[in-house]
């Protein structure tokens, strides 16, 4: 997907939420684990029921490899549920990989080609030789890790290499990357002033931004210090939104928690408007 459709869709839809897809089997309401294939049967009714709402979703791959060979058919199956159905809206593969060029090559046909993802969370740590051949693909986008939004995240990435911090070295670096234009970064909601020195590194590139709901980060300052001229955030809801109810209703439920998200982003916006 291109960048100008995507921020074609937050204006459309008044909004820049990501719903994180971490179907977990020990938290989804009991009566789906009667259907054929309840990770699947889970994520439908949450993309019909939000899709209004959101313009991305993001199944973290961790909670598909778990279930083996039946976790990565339900991947599929979800994958090709949105492509088919809502294929303007942009997906993200949570997997944070990244390893020698020979192997990122493969793990980018699998999360671009084979899947059909528009964007993979890439580890930097492995550096340049470890990143660009995701970034070889047209229309395709690398979600690097900047500043996460975990406690660990001041064991490294905040620690000074040459008088700068590591995330900061992390941002400066990747623009010199091949393809650099098909970056985006992932900085955490619960490190939200943070975003106002990583804007004046990367201006326009879009953030996803973890860590609102259950990590306790707020949305007002994450869109305060972080928001740019094209929006330039995603900001990503997962249990907050998916299992905001057990019971019959559940998608109903997950339904009221990504409007009330929405309509909280719909007034960021409309600030945004009133500042140009
Ligand atoms: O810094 C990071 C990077 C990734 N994540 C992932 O995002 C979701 C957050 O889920 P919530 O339930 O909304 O807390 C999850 O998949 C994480 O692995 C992150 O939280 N922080």
């Amino acid at each position: 997907m291109k960048i100008e459709q995507l921020v074609s869709q937050i204006h459309q839809k008044k909004s820049f939420l990501c719903v994180g897809l971490d179907t977990d089997l020990e938290k989804i309401p009991q009566h789906l684990l009667q259907e054929e294939d309840p990770i699947f049967a889970f994520n439908k009714a949450i993309i019909e029921a939000t899709h209004e709402y959101c313009v991305a979703y993001k199944p973290n791959i961790a909670f598909y490899e778990a279930y083996g060979i039946q976790g990565w058919k339900s991947l599929e199956r979800t994958m090709d549920y949105l492509n088919t159905n809502h294929p303007e809206i942009f997906t993200i593969a949570d997997a944070k990989r990244g390893d020698i060029g020979n192997t990122s090559t493969r793990y980018a046909k699998a999360f671009f080609e084979t899947l059909n993802f528009d964007s993979v969370t890439i580890a930097p740590y492995m550096g340049r030789d470890s990143v660009e051949p995701f970034l070889d693909f047209e229309d395709k986008h690398v979600i690097l890790l900047a500043l996460t939004s975990n406690q660990g995240a001041f064991d490294f990435q905040t620690k000074k290499i040459g008088g700068e911090e590591l995330y900061k070295e992390v941002l400066r670096t990747s623009k010199t990357y091949r393809n650099s234009e098909r970056l985006m970064y992932v900085v955490g909601a619960t490190k939200a002033t943070y975003l106002e020195g990583i804007r004046q590194i990367v201006p326009e590139s879009f953030l996803l931004v973890p860590g609102v709901g259950a990590q306790g980060g707020s949305l007002q300052e994450v869109c305060q210090y972080g928001m740019a001229q094209n929006v330039g955030l995603l900001v990503n809801s997962s249990r907050g939104i998916l299992y905001a109810s057990q019971g019959l209703n559940f998608a109903g439920a997950a339904a009221d928690k990504a409007k009330a998200i929405q309509l909280e982003m719909a007034v960021e916006l409309g600030k945004l408007h009133q500042g140009s």
